[in-house]
């Protein structure tokens, strides 16, 4: 049975005391969910998400972390620093990352490897633009991030993996896949995988869909056999929201 995970990407928002209220608000909206439920607040209020957590089955990501072990890299963060203050999961491959900090496939790879070394999990996005699903290459590009960034992962390390495919014309924009486009493509991945790897790795790893994932759409996309989960960006922001798509698995 594949691990059901909704992961609530907070992104460049909140402060310190508006992460607080909005985990205490968390820990007592999402007391019986069965899916596994991650939060990634900002750098700076990590720590205090740990604290605040502790006693809920609520667990923190990092958004975004370097690939070196420690060094000369001003205004970077390490995995050691991560997991010295409890963080064991990073998000990796954002779209905004790629985007706006210029993070190349071979980059990510980079950063994949120093994260599973350390033995953390990783959440690693991927997706297509616009342009390429307009052209009919979106099978072709998400593959070629698939390979470029994952797919020399040693297979015993799969377990530490969950994918997020997030078009990228579908981040907050309000656009959101079909059902059918998300059940399309995670399918194609999971086959992907299958065939580079085997099936039982194909079968156990978690494809999460990114994308403009709200309350009122959460259900039918999470109803998919291959999505096992939503990568939520602004819905994440309240308290509320984000267990409404929390439960619509
Ligand atoms: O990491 C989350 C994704 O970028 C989705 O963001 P969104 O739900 O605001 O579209």
């Amino acid at each position: 049975m594949r691990k059901k995970i909704v992961a609530g990407n907070w992104k460049m928002n909140k402060n310190l005391a508006e992460t607080k209220t909005l985990l205490l608000e968390l820990k007592t909206k999402l007391t019986a969910s069965q899916t596994e439920i991650i939060v990634a607040p900002t750098y700076t209020n990590l720590g205090s998400a740990v604290e605040i957590l502790e006693d809920s089955s609520i667990t923190v990501a990092a958004q975004n972390m370097h690939q070196a072990e420690n060094g000369a890299y001003t205004g970077e963060i390490s995995a050691d620093m991560l997991k010295s203050i409890g963080v064991e999961t990073v998000i990796l491959g954002h779209s905004e990352r790629r985007a706006y900090f210029g993070e190349t496939d071979e980059l990510l790879a980079s950063k994949v490897n120093t994260a599973l070394q350390h033995d953390m999990t990783i959440i690693f996005c991927f997706g297509e633009e616009l342009e390429d699903r307009k052209k009919n290459n979106h099978f072709s590009v998400v593959e070629n991030q698939l390979k470029k960034g994952v797919f020399h992962i040693a297979q015993e390390n799969w377990k530490n993996v969950i994918l997020a495919y997030e078009p990228v014309w579908a981040i907050g924009t309000g656009e959101t896949a079909s059902p059918e486009q998300a059940q399309e493509m995670h399918a194609f991945i999971r086959k992907t995988i299958a065939n580079t790897f085997s099936e039982k790795v194909a079968d156990k790893v978690s494809i999460l869909y990114g994308g403009s994932v709200k309350p009122n759409n959460a259900e039918e996309i999470f109803a998919n056999p291959d999505v096992d989960g939503g990568l939520i960006g602004g819905a994440a922001l309240d308290a509320e929201n984000f267990a409404v798509i929390a439960n619509a698995i």
